[in-house]
């Protein structure tokens, strides 16, 4: 058997009388940043919910590698949409560690300095809803950073983001990833992919098409599906 740092097999997820995910079987490795690329559709959200243990699988397994790994609090999860809560700014970053039981004075310390980690340098004390969408991205990826993640899930943060907040949260992941946080992160962004991928999976109809380093994909994909996918074709 392969080693990484978890492997699934025979994952299958069914919704409503469709398999939306699998059956599938991989094995991730190396401590980068892995982009999963594929259609609309593909299931590349459906498979980071199921690492993040939001989704229940039908059939199959996933296997961590290190248990530490497979707690939900080892891990960030970046939604496409940011999951806004009726609070501050601070208090938004701050709130995975008061569920966790830190005091509102120790969590808003720590909320502030990961703040200025990623860049945000609003004013923290305003509600939440007047961020923009760059802003927004960052006080989630402030939040996703709180615990001090083994794994960060990103699920296309940048998408409806201008050139500049992409490049500002590309450099932020670039340092998360340097202080060893392994990162996997779904796209449409070629040109991001391209920028940030270590390896590629690349999903599509909810089956793992092709999994290689990053280099090898984009210069010469293996798959037919790969090739057109890259060539800017509309797979179906
Ligand atoms: N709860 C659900 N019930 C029924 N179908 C679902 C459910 N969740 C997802 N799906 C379907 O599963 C398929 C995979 O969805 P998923 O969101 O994982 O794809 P994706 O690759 O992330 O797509 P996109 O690039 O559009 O975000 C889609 O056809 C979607 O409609």
């Amino acid at each position: 058997m392969v080693s990484g740092w978890v492997s699934l097999s025979g994952v299958t997820v069914r919704r409503r009388g469709r398999t939306i995910l699998g059956p599938l079987d991989a094995t991730l490795n190396g401590g980068g940043l892995t982009i999963l690329m594929g259609p609309n559709g593909a299931g590349k959200t459906t498979l980071l919910r199921v690492l993040h243990g939001l989704e229940r699988v039908n059939t199959g397994e996933v296997h961590w590698t290190d248990p530490k790994d497979a707690d939900g609090r080892s891990q960030g999860f970046v939604f496409q949409t940011p999951v806004l809560m009726r609070r501050s700014v601070l208090d938004c970053i701050a709130y995975p560690l008061l569920l966790d039981g830190v005091s509102r004075t120790q969590a808003r310390e720590q909320a502030r300095a990961h703040a200025a980690e990623v860049g945000l340098t609003v004013n923290l004390d305003q509600a939440v809803t007047f961020l923009s969408g760059g802003e927004k991205q960052k006080m989630a990826l402030a939040r996703a950073l709180m615990r001090r993640p083994r794994i960060l899930f990103l699920d296309e943060p940048c998408a409806n983001l201008d050139g500049r907040s992409v490049k500002e949260i590309e450099e932020i992941l670039h340092r998360i990833k340097a202080g060893g946080t392994r990162i996997l992160m779904s796209t449409h962004d070629m040109g991001q992919a391209r920028r940030l991928a270590d390896d590629v999976l690349f999903l599509h109809a909810g089956k793992l098409v092709e999994q290689s380093n990053g280099d090898d994909f984009f210069r010469s994909p293996r798959t037919a599906e790969a090739k057109a996918y890259l060539k800017g074709e509309i797979l179906l």
